[in-house]
């Protein structure tokens, strides 16, 4: 596996996984992927037992990691590409509307009524369905196996896809497509408080049945997260923190470092609960971390932020428009001492705006439930670029289809 080569490792413990005691092995090259898991270019995942056989290799470092659970994520938004697919045959006639011939973004857009949130979510995802594709001028077409969904086929599968057409779930994804979200929000939106607008995440109950549900998903990838953010002193600022969990682990491995978990009072009643519980766990060093946490409630859109040295933005942008991103990429900037990261941990486009599909259909997801979508890296890297920052070119993968990217500031 490492053919010999002399190379730096840190060693990774891995709790109990899937009936596999196992190491995960951050090395600083690249090394085959697919081994075990899908992992970073640069981490595999071994028996214990071979680690041992490689004792003469450097253990730097200790954490948790698991398995990558994607394969449930992924069949969980399934559901929202798949309403997706019979909302564009049946309810927002993509197919018929392009079997006229190839049109650009603006003109689908236009024909078919679409503003620029819904258009960015369900081209691109008919794209990772390998139904339509970008000319070489830019222009959508529909591909041959898209053209079986065209009643220019004489064999096709529009009556077939248009028995779900009236599917409850498929008549309200066509409605928030025309309208670019649901018509009605007497509750806000899921995630999201902006100005004087109600928010579920002010609410006792919902905010805590929001963050309580994130927790798994953040018990899984922070660790991750926490292994890839840089190794120092100084102070992380965890905006829209939720759980807390991202900051709890990277304070764990940054043993003189600070942090503040900033969001709304709800949610931190339940990241203090959390902190409590992480405190109490037997990990080395874990007691030590509540002295180390300041929970700030307020308005990132708003409130002024503390100064940071990295501020941390999981699964954040995602919730919001586009302009939004660029107002919220604007403050983070600000608030970053100089030679400060701001690193976004999230699930990215292509850059080509075709997929992957795992994306579309979290794009759809997030879509239906929020101000937001997912967006590309370069969409990412324009806000920070016009920020001030200066956005480094890597990526680094954690899992569930979630990638670390981040930007300096001078
Ligand atoms: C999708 S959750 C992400 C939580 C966490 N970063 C994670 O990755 O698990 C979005 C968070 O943004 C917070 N949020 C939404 N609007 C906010 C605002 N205006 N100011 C501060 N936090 C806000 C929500 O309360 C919620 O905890």
């Amino acid at each position: 596996m490492l053919t010999g080569q002399k190379v730096k490792v840190e060693i990774a413990p891995v709790r109990q996984g899937i009936g596999l005691q196992s190491i995960a092995l951050f090395v600083k090259t690249p090394v085959p992927s697919g081994l075990f898991f899908t992992q970073p270019a640069n981490c595999f995942i071994v028996p214990e037992s071979s680690v041992r056989e490689r004792a003469g290799y450097t253990i730097t470092k200790s954490m948790t990691t698991h398995p990558d659970l994607a394969p449930i994520t992924r069949q969980l938004r399934a559901m929202y590409g798949s309403r997706l697919l019979v909302a564009a045959v049946h309810h927002i006639p993509v197919f018929d509307t392009l079997s006229n011939g190839p049109l650009s973004i603006r003109q689908l857009q236009d024909q078919l009524q679409l503003g620029e949130r819904p258009a960015s979510v369900l081209f691109p995802a008919l794209c990772a369905m390998n139904l339509l594709a970008y000319a070489p001028d830019g222009k959508l077409y529909i591909t041959e196996l898209g053209q079986y969904l065209t009643q220019h086929r004489a064999t096709n599968l529009r009556g077939y896809v248009g028995l779900e057409k009236d599917d409850a779930g498929v008549v309200e994804m066509a409605a928030r497509l025309r309208n670019d979200g649901p018509l009605d929000t007497p509750d806000g939106i899921s995630f999201v408080k902006e100005g004087d607008e109600p928010s579920p995440m002010d609410d006792p109950l919902l905010s805590r049945q929001f963050t309580m549900g994130l927790a798994g998903r953040a018990r899984q990838l922070a660790p991750l997260v926490a292994a890839r953010l840089p190794r120092r002193a100084g102070h992380l600022l965890d905006v829209a923190a939720g759980t807390g969990l991202y900051a709890y682990e990277w304070l764990l491995v940054n043993p003189a470092a600070t942090a503040t978990i900033l969001d709304r009072p709800a949610v931190l009643a339940v990241a203090e609960e959390l902190l409590d519980e992480f405190s109490r766990s037997d990990r080395p060093g874990a007691e030590q971390i509540r002295e180390r946490v300041t929970f700030r409630a307020g308005d990132m859109l708003t409130d002024a932020l503390p100064e940071a040295d990295i501020l941390l933005a999981a699964s954040l942008f995602h919730d919001w428009p586009t302009p939004t991103c660029q107002c919220l990429a604007n403050r983070f900037a600000t608030a970053l001492r100089p030679g400060g990261e701001l690193w976004v941990h999230d699930a990215f486009l292509n850059d080509t705006l075709d997929g992957p599909l795992a994306v579309t259909d979290y794009s759809a997801a997030l879509f239906w439930g929020t101000k937001g979508r997912c967006y590309s890296r370069a969409e990412y890297r324009s806000w920070l670029v016009q920020a001030g920052l200066e956005p480094v070119a890597e990526t680094w993968p954690t899992q569930l289809d979630y990638s670390l990217i981040y930007a300096r500031k001078r």
